[in-house]
């Protein structure tokens, strides 16, 4: 297993009970894992604990291996090997395409800095935006650009926290296709988060069903939306 949670406990300082109670969690070496589930459910705060931008009460999270969180030690968000994106693409809007991608490259030179940059705007086909500011670019454009920048330092996990919430829906699905097959092909290890269960469906190799702090169900995407059907009031199913 890639990411592995062991008994995580976490508490809000505001809220008056734990979020997660030795909540125990798996995710493969290459899969697209879904975390599906109603707003509010946790499933924003789960990424942010295996991102290190919480820190659990109890309980420990392992990374390809390396303990992350546990009694001992806490590893720092940006030693991590984790990429990032968000539903509001989070672009530097002073920085053009290529100082955003090269942001977070601060142990290359600058040659390979750009061999880089150029390498990833041709995964996402940005070849020719390098110069553009972000507010010179569509939705969907910025979304790729926040893909291309998680990426860059070459994470071994990426996460997708509603990645495609802010676009219109055609956009939307085109998107979803772009990235699932970028995922494929680079065989890097993902977490998506959404409330959608079309997105689930379509991207996921497998499903992770959260409510309130809990999780429901696992499995393949079919067998999870299936099982859980009147839960989820799938029309579609
Ligand atoms: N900084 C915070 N302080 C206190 N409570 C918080 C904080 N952030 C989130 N919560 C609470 O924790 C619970 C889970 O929130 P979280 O954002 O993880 O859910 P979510 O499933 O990602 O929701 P959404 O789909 O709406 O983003 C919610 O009840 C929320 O109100």
């Amino acid at each position: 297993m890639f990411v592995q949670i062991k008994d995580l406990t976490f508490h809000y300082k505001n809220s008056r009970e734990p979020l997660f109670e030795n909540l125990s969690l798996s995710f493969k070496q290459g899969e697209v894992s879904v975390i599906l589930g109603e707003s509010g459910s946790g499933k924003s705060t789960l990424l942010r604990l295996i991102a290190g931008l919480e820190v659990p009460s109890k309980g420990s999270i392992l990374i390809d291996q390396a303990v992350m969180n546990d009694t001992f030690r806490f590893v720092q968000p940006e030693k991590r090997g984790v990429g990032l994106v968000f539903q509001d693409y989070a672009l530097f809007p002073h920085m053009t395409v290529e100082k955003n991608i090269k942001f977070g490259l601060t142990k290359m030179n600058r040659k390979q800095k750009q061999s880089r940059m150029e390498e990833l705007l041709a995964i996402v086909g940005m070849e020719d935006y390098a110069s553009r500011y972000p507010y010179e670019l569509s939705g969907g454009q910025q979304q790729r650009v926040a893909l291309a920048r998680a990426m860059a330092p070459n994470p071994s996990l990426i996460m997708f926290d509603e990645p495609f919430s802010n676009l219109d829906s055609k956009l939307q699905l085109q998107i979803r296709d772009e990235l699932q097959e970028i995922l494929k092909r680079t065989g890097i290890t993902s977490i998506f988060v959404t409330h959608d269960e079309e997105d689930a469906r379509a991207i996921g190799d497998r499903i992770i069903l959260v409510n309130d702090g809990k999780i429901q169900d696992e499995g393949r995407p079919e067998m999870v939306l299936k099982r859980n059907k009147e839960k989820l009031s799938l029309a579609y199913v």
